[in-house]
């Protein structure tokens, strides 16, 4: 059995490799090459990756294409997108092509507050600790003055903090429940910087209040950290056409189509079974988005859920109606995201991402990403509700197949021709290649 190691950060990266290869592998020069494989030629380029985290190895690769005749606020965009699943970038590229033509995405934010908190234990008369929090207010933000002035200078900054009793639900546990305005910046860092002044602020002013008893005294900080719980940081996008521009299938008329996407819509809305794979479908695009402008996906992904279930249910992030004629289809969700800070003005390929998104605001960038998941979502749902998922899927997946299967340049060809009209399947496929080898 393998030995547990200590300073291991402290290897340099050849010796890293060396431990995990001969340690985790059973062909030790067989894994070095592959690591070296994805190494970046460009040695700064790949000293910046390493930088990015720690204990490095070597770089994941993830694809990243484009999406075009995106019309956003009249204005139009080609969106790039990294993801590794086949079908979501033509699926986006499809829906975009079709609403083109039928006025485009209109989107809109509807707010833009982060949030954090700084959970503490005070085990003592809560009448006294709001007296307390009365006098601690004003003094929280002039201990933060020297960390907000700058985002003060550009909009931003603390727009509040209250005091909240959570004793009800654990005993003696309070908070300051802070909210900031971040402008271009997702605020992590700067937000994080504030709640520890605050926290430092209020143990000193504590411990020196003089109603309080020698116990009151002692509040004691638990933690200070934004949440990426963000339920007034919104955005809404969506798209409207009358009925009879519905046209999605040949099978099905617009008014049925436009009644089964409604139909979908609201079995997404009261079934989570359901819920969670059409909103899955929806943060195919949002993610791919959100990677390729080097954003924080994770937070992305906490705060969108939590959101889906802000009712007590988990529930679409999309809606659907017929009003007079016109078929609406929207998206309203939360986005605290970035276009300064984090990885944004770091990684060459996420500059230029967002050159070619015009070099959005964040504001901006909550609008194309919302649309992005929007888009995304009419195009899986169009194809459920009509062809079925997999006609179109699969045959994007065909070359995933092919590849697994070892296929040659020449059978690629061939067998892309031969599935252009021939129903996708990964058996069919393996079937299809053996009779082409005889
Ligand atoms: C896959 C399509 C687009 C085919 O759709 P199609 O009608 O066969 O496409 P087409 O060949 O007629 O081309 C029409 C347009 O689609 C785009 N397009 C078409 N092919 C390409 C391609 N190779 N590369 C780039 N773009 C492509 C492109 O915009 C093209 O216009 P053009 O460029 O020719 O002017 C359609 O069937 C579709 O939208 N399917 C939905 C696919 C999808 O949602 N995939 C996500 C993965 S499945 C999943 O994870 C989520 C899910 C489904 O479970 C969510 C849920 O349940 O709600
Ligand atoms: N729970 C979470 O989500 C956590 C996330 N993080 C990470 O924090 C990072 C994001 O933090 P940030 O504070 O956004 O990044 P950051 O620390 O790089 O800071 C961005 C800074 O840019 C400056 N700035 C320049 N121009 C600006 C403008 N127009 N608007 C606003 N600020 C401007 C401000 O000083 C701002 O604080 C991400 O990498 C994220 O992964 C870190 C801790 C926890």
């Amino acid at each position: 059995m393998t030995e547990p190691i200590s300073g291991f950060s402290k290897l340099t990266k050849e010796q890293k490799i060396d431990w995990v290869t001969k340690n985790y592998t059973q062909n030790v020069a067989q894994s070095k090459k592959i690591l070296q494989t994805y190494w970046n030629e460009n040695t700064s380029i790949q000293q910046l990756h390493d930088e990015f985290i720690e204990n490095t190895l070597s770089n994941l690769y993830v694809p990243l294409g484009i999406a075009p005749n995106f019309l956003i606020n009249n204005n139009l965009y080609a969106i790039p997108m990294a993801i590794e699943e086949s079908s979501v970038i033509a699926a986006a590229s499809k829906a975009a092509k079709f609403w083109l033509k039928r006025g485009g995405f209109k989107a809109k934010v509807l707010g833009t507050e982060k949030v954090g908190q700084v959970h503490f234990i005070f085990k003592g008369d809560t009448n006294k600790l709001n007296l307390f929090f009365k006098y601690l207010k004003p003094k929280l933000f002039t201990a933060s003055a020297s960390l907000t002035e700058s985002m003060e200078k550009r909009g931003g900054g603390i727009t509040d903090v209250v005091l909240r009793d959570k004793t009800a639900d654990l005993d003696h546990y309070f908070q300051l429940h802070a909210t900031f305005q971040t402008k271009d910046a997702m605020g992590a860092n700067f937000i994080n910087s504030c709640l520890e002044q605050f926290a430092a602020t209020l143990k000193s002013e504590a411990a020196s209040f003089k109603e309080f008893t020698s116990e009151e005294k002692e509040v004691e900080v638990v933690m200070s950290i934004l949440s990426n719980h963000v339920p007034n940081c919104i955005v809404r996008a969506e798209v409207s056409c009358p009925i009879n521009d519905l046209k999605l299938s040949s099978e099905l008329s617009p008014q049925h189509t436009a009644e089964k996407i409604i139909q979908a819509v609201k079995i997404a809305h009261i079934e989570p079974y359901r819920a969670v794979t059409h909103n899955k479908g929806i943060m195919n695009g949002i993610d791919a988005v959100v990677l390729a402008t080097g954003n924080d996906f994770r937070a992305i992904e906490a705060g969108v859920h939590a959101y889906a279930c802000r009712n007590g249910q988990y529930s679409s992030l999309t809606h659907a109606e017929i009003k007079n004629g016109i078929f609406k289809f929207w998206i309203e969700l939360p986005l605290a995201l970035g276009t300064v800070g984090g990885l944004t003005n770091l990684h060459p390929l996420v500059k230029l991402n967002l050159e070619i998104l015009q070099n959005p605001s964040a504001e901006d960038l909550m609008q194309i990403i919302a649309v992005a998941g929007l888009a995304q979502n009419f195009a899986a749902v169009s194809s459920l509700v009509t062809t079925g998922i997999q006609k179109g899927h699969m045959k994007m997946h065909l070359l995933n197949i092919l590849n697994q299967l070892g296929a040659n340049e020449t059978e690629k060809f061939e067998l892309v021709e031969f599935f252009k009209t021939n129903a996708v399947t990964h058996r069919g496929v393996e079937l299809q290649l053996n009779i082409l080898r005889k």
